[in-house]
């Protein structure tokens, strides 16, 4: 049917091939699909696929489909058990072989996600799990509160007074965040300090599981929906009168942002496959780490789920834009690992501050807690100083003489202070300035006054 080169390099792909001719009959065979399949391409060659394959059927053949209306199918999901036992999941596209215009044959094209598929299964029940034990004290999950969000600048202020109010209502909330500023964080919060916060909280990437892989991960599936599919709940029939929160949301399929925009506004679900609808009653919130605005523009998120979703907007400030906010993280995170390191808690120099202080944070909070836990694990003194940070942090330090002499002044203030017992008056005097001076000085290094 082929070229006989292309049959080595169909062998040579990740991705199953199957082709068969006009009368049904196995052609060919890659070596990936003997492997799904656990078939040799020898003992099936010029053999039907009915015969090959006989829990298939006329109708539930995609490669007979195919042949018989001339239409391809596109990223269909089917589970089976192989000839080996075991349990695969593949998504496949099936297209129709035509020459001179006529149907000659027909290839599949065949994605394994057996191990993905597993793992996605896995997390399912897990959820399930977490949410049917939710009154049981022996499997407690601790979600965060707004007492956990740690930050005191303006800008952290700000979102956290709408995220508390936020809290105190069901809308749907749309929040914007670079990685790692603490989406995650907030919507626990707000989920925590709202009425809902005795009924489950369920989190999902959408871009963490496969496309085809996702509509039934939410919406539940029923038996016999698609090849091999079980009767299983969605995580919108597990998180009925919690929160769902949707992680990534611009890499869902467009598709199915049309079904979850009928949810959010008719409160109703159906199981693929199923034909019976059931009530659900969910809080969404859903996030991005791409500016909305970008991904409206890119067409990621369809605008009336968009504008559906963005009742209540947050937007979270990237850490370098709150860098006053980056001392009382530090401490956090070193009293946090201080305690699950079993180590006596850490102090930190005046130049290490100043280069975490300095450094740009381009993976935010995530990666200035994974520098301090990676620096603690390494760590045998009390002291984090500059030769404890990584050389591109360590290198934000600032040289500049201005600075140097800055922190010099600093240093001599604080020493000279605890000589003299806090009195500024004897300070002043003792470094040969004015009272008034002194005090100026000890606002501008250590926000505060002392008497
Ligand atoms: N203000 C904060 N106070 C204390 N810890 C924080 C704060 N913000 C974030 N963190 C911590 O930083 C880490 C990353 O936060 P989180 O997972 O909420 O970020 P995210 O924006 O949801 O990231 P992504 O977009 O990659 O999913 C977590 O361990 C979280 O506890």
């Amino acid at each position: 049917m082929f070229d006989s080169n292309i049959y080595e390099i169909f062998d040579s792909l990740e991705d199953g091939i199957t082709i068969i001719d006009v009368k049904g009959r196995i052609v060919f065979l890659n070596k990936k699909a003997q492997k799904l399949d656990n078939i040799d391409l020898n003992e099936v060659v010029g053999r039907h696929v009915l015969e090959v394959y006989p829990s298939l059927s006329q109708r539930t053949s995609t490669l007979l489909n195919v042949l018989e209306t001339g239409n391809s199918i596109k990223d269909n999901t089917q589970s089976f058990i192989n000839f080996k036992g075991e349990k695969i999941t593949t998504v496949n596209t099936t297209l129709p072989i035509i020459k001179n215009d006529k149907v000659v044959g027909a290839i599949e094209i065949s994605r394994d996600l057996t191990s993905v598929k597993k793992i996605t299964d896995e997390l399912i029940n897990l959820k399930n799990q977490l949410t049917i034990k939710k009154d049981s004290k022996d499997i407690e999950r601790k979600l965060y509160t707004f007492m956990d969000i740690i930050g005191e600048s303006n800008e952290i202020l700000s979102v956290k007074n709408i995220a508390i109010k936020a809290s105190n209502s069901s809308s749907p909330v749309f929040i914007y965040g670079e990685t790692g500023v603490g989406k995650e964080l907030f919507v626990q919060a707000i989920h925590t300090s709202s009425s809902r916060r005795n009924n489950p909280f369920i989190a999902q990437n959408c871009a963490a599981v496969p496309e085809q892989l996702l509509e039934g991960i939410l919406f539940g599936t029923v038996k016999g929906s698609f090849t091999g599919s079980e009767d299983r709940p969605g995580l919108l029939e597990l998180a009925d009168g919690g929160t769902l929160y949707l992680d990534e949301l611009n890499s869902m399929p467009l598709s199915l942002q049309a079904k979850l925009l009928r949810v959010i506004q008719d409160g109703v679900i159906r199981r693929v496959g199923d034909i019976k609808e059931k009530k659900v009653d969910v809080r969404f919130i859903a996030s991005t780490n791409l500016h909305p605005e970008e991904c409206l523009k890119r067409g990621l998120i369809r605008k009336d789920l968009y504008y559906r979703l963005n009742v209540i907007s947050i937007e979270i400030p990237e850490l370098k834009k709150r860098k006053s906010d980056i001392p009382l993280l530090v401490k956090h995170f070193i009293e946090k690992y201080s305690i699950k390191l079993g180590k006596s808690n850490l102090g930190i120099s005046d130049d290490a501050m100043e280069s975490l202080i300095n450094y740009s944070w381009p993976g935010n909070i995530r990666e200035l807690e994974h520098t301090i836990e990676s620096i603690m694990n390494l760590k045998e003194d009390n002291l984090i100083t500059l030769n404890d940070l990584p050389e591109h942090i360590k290198a934000c330090k600032d040289f500049s003489l201005q600075n140097c002499i800055e922190q010099y002044e600093k240093k001599l203030i604080e020493d000279t202070l605890k000589i003299c017992d806090n009195n500024v008056s004897l300070t002043a005097k003792k470094l040969n300035i004015p009272r008034q001076t002194l005090q100026y000085k000890i606002k501008k290094y250590f926000g505060s006054n002392i008497k």
